[in-house]
């Protein structure tokens, strides 16, 4: 409800079809050639496109993580929600008060002393004399940066600017809370500080659009989250569903990257055919944690011979989770004319939410040579916060009852 009494609209910002082109400027004859074209009104300046055709609806109280690598155009879309730039392209509409901590020290006055910047930013949001002397201790005390209030911003630490634009943000209860990279530039005592009051303002029905490169920071303070990848989103919904996507995405980056490719081309025993729960479907699996997976291979043997079948379990940058051959278990495949079948069920599996891939690898009658390798991705989703790759079996216990000189050093 406004201060009027008229309901405040319950959709904060709305974005559609959200372009940015910016003018490839790389070198100083680029500057000299694009302002002569802007000053004889040419329309030739070469630009780069780095935000595309972006829709984007915040309800108020939601809470939005925008995600992405270096260079994916999340710091643009805030500033254009936040008014700083102008779209390229079609619109955005804020209906409420934005309180945005873009980059660094942007909105301070480096002369000025901290507490002379504190004064203006307070007029540029609207607060009166009376209003601003009613803050301006509380934001004192949130920056906590001592004598330094006093002095030229220009003489602080990043972590201090920081400290000062997330005081004065905070006391003005924006409708709306945009931070770019808030949290990794403060101290951890300051970054606790800032999640706690940030839990609070959400909890006060706060909106938060939060650019991170941080997943625990995105998953403990968003409900949502927005994959932005080369300037298009990628993915959209609940945080542990994007977040985790992402990661995986990565993940697998990673490993195609430092995988070699050495498949071997005779392919004496080769894969022909893999059923992942029933299906030879190629893209990713989609299980729940503690899901079963029922592995059916086939396998085709050139001089006849059996093969050794091999199953492992990578998580998606290539990290070892578990591997098993049929060898092991004195398990001979199953022969059906010229190939040979093996199925086996890996149950309950205790794997934490993530991108993993299955890879089932043909090797010779003696185990010495791998001529064939299949891989299928699977993704385990879920909303646990724990690390890792498998959950382990655990137990608390209720101490409460011992004393406390039971406690070792205590
Ligand atoms: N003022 C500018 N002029 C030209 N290109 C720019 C400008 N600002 C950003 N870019 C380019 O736009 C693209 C998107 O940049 P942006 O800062 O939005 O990405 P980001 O996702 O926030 O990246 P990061 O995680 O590194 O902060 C990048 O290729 C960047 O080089």
């Amino acid at each position: 409800m406004s201060a009027d009494g008229v309901p405040a609209p319950s959709l904060l910002v709305e974005a559609q079809g959200l372009g940015k082109r910016y003018p490839k400027v790389f070198q100083r004859r680029d500057r000299l050639r694009a302002l002569g074209a802007l000053l004889s009104g040419r329309g030739d300046i070469d630009s780069i496109q780095v935000l595309h055709d972006v829709d984007l609806r915040v309800q108020r109280g939601e809470s939005l993580g925008l995600i992405g690598e270096n260079g994916a155009g999340k710091s643009t879309l805030l500033k254009l929600i936040a008014g700083v730039l102008t779209p390229s392209s079609g619109g955005v509409t804020v209906n409420g008060r934005v309180g945005a901590l873009l980059e660094l020290g942007a909105g301070f006055h480096p002369e000025y002393s901290g507490r002379d910047n504190i004064a203006m930013s307070a007029v540029l949001y609207g607060l009166s004399a009376a209003e601003l002397r009613t803050k301006l201790d509380e934001i004192v005390a949130f920056a906590d940066i001592g004598r330094y209030i006093d002095e030229p911003v220009k003489h602080y630490s990043s972590g201090m600017v920081v400290r000062l634009g997330f005081a004065v943000v905070a006391a003005l209860r924006p409708d709306l809370l945009i931070t770019d990279e808030v949290l990794a530039v403060g101290d951890e005592a300051f970054q606790k500080k800032c999640v706690r009051w940030i839990e609070d303002y959400l909890a006060d029905g706060g909106t938060l659009l939060l650019v991170s490169h941080s997943m625990y920071h995105v998953q403990k303070l968003c409900r949502h989250a927005c994959w932005l990848r080369d300037g298009t989103v990628a993915g959209y919904g609940d945080v542990f569903d994007v977040t985790q996507a992402y990661l995986a995405y990565q993940e697998r980056r990673s490993d195609q990257a430092a995988r070699p490719k050495t498949a071997d081309a005779s392919q004496e025993f080769a894969v022909v055919g893999v059923d992942v729960n029933g299906s030879a479907d190629e893209r990713a699996l989609v299980l729940d944690g503690g899901a079963d997976l029922r592995v059916r291979v086939r396998v085709r043997s050139r001089d006849g011979r059996p093969p050794i079948v091999a199953f492992g379990l990578v998580r998606a940058d290539g990290t070892p989770v578990y591997g098993v051959t049929t060898e092991m278990d004195a398990v001979t495949p199953t022969r059906d004319g010229d190939t040979y079948v093996v199925a086996v069920d890996f149950c309950a599996l205790p794997l934490l939410p993530g991108g993993y891939s299955l890879r089932v690898h043909s090797m010779d009658t003696e185990g010495v040579r791998a001529f064939d390798t299949i891989e299928r991705a699977i993704t385990i989703r879920g909303s646990s916060r724990e690390f890792g790759m498998v959950r382990l079996s655990h137990r608390w216990h209720d101490v409460s009852e011992h004393p406390a000189s039971r406690v070792p050093g205590a």
